[in-house]
């Protein structure tokens, strides 16, 4: 079941084209990676579905109907661009933009105070939004996103300004807020969270989708057949030129703690894996590491973005 479904989606900006016919599909209680290059529409796509601009054409559908104004209340939206009141207090501006979606005083401070305990802030109630650093502002801006519990949750870039150890804190939330039961879009430059966090992907070049599908599927698509094979560095010149002879291998490297020698070693059409395994084994070498080389998510976007010129 999709809790979002966007079909055909256009919208230019005078003459320019910031999205051209997207369509993409987001299923209930995932995590969807809106990947794309500087200038490719994301933000385009995010103010549409928060309804801050509208498209020239397409459909967007939330849980089976029609996309309406009073929906903003069921989405919680991080801009990239960070909107919090300067001079007020912590507690009362988080209080106060929770009552405007909807929640009842007592219910947006009991939910603060829960949110305060989890990202490790008690006490900042009082203090300014200008008091906070740049990271510190950005908890609570998440806060702000998420007390009302929203089905679908829209994140640019929720990991900008957070040292190692928040940036880990706010993933494993995300990751929380899934299991629970949310929907959540992420779009982000940092390849290394989608892999981590996203269940699914499209990537967006130049105002149209070039990929997508769930991050196993595309991982798999992109799969060479190489593999990295350790082994016991004084024979390396031997089982290289050897290898050669039946693989298509890589310069060999070596690592100086310990002492091996490491191959990439990419099978032809005709090879398999166990054949690779199995002539390394008659070798005699003492194979100390074996495993397949699989493309990131970073090797595919580099790679889509390229072949689209
Ligand atoms: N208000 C606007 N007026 C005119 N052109 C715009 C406007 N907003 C965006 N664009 C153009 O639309 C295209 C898509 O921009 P968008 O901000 O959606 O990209 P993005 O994928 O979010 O990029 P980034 O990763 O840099 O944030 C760009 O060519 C941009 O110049």
């Amino acid at each position: 079941m999709n809790l979002l479904e966007v079909k055909g989606l256009t919208k230019k900006y005078g003459d320019k084209l910031a999205l051209d016919g997207f369509s993409f599909k987001v299923p209930k209680n995932s995590v969807f990676g809106l990947l794309g290059p500087n200038g490719a529409g994301k933000t385009t796509l995010i103010r549409i579905l928060n309804q801050i601009t509208q498209p020239d054409s397409g459909e967007i559908n939330l849980d089976g109907r029609p996309l309406k104004p009073k929906d903003v209340e069921l989405i919680g939206y991080l801009p990239e661009e960070r909107g919090l009141y300067k001079s007020m207090k912590v507690a009362e501006q988080i209080i106060y933009l929770a009552q405007l979606k909807g929640l009842s005083k007592k219910d947006a401070k009991k939910r603060m105070h829960y949110w305060f305990d989890r990202l490790n802030i008690k006490g900042w109630g009082d203090k300014k939004i200008e008091e906070l650093s740049k990271g510190m502002a950005q908890k609570i801006q998440f806060i702000v996103t998420v007390i009302h519990n929203p089905p679908l949750l829209i994140l640019d870039e929720p990991f900008s300004g957070f040292d190692p150890v928040n940036a880990n804190l706010i993933k494993n939330e995300i990751l929380t807020l899934k299991e629970e039961g949310a929907t959540i879009i992420l779009s982000t430059h940092r390849m290394e969270n989608v892999e981590e966090l996203c269940d699914n992907i499209a990537l967006i070049h130049k105002s149209k989708k070039v990929l997508d599908g769930s991050v196993r599927t595309i991982k798999n698509n992109y799969r060479t057949q190489t593999y990295e094979v350790g082994f016991q560095s004084e024979r390396a010149e031997e089982i290289t030129r050897q290898l050669s002879g039946n693989f298509t291998v890589q310069p060999a490297y070596f690592k100086d703690i310990t002492a091996q020698a490491k191959l990439q070693v990419k099978l032809n059409d005709h090879q398999s894996t166990t054949s690779l395994l199995k002539f390394l084994i008659d070798t005699k070498v003492e194979i100390t590491h074996f495993s397949e080389l699989v493309p990131s998510i970073n090797d595919i976007f580099i790679k889509t973005v390229e072949q689209h010129g």
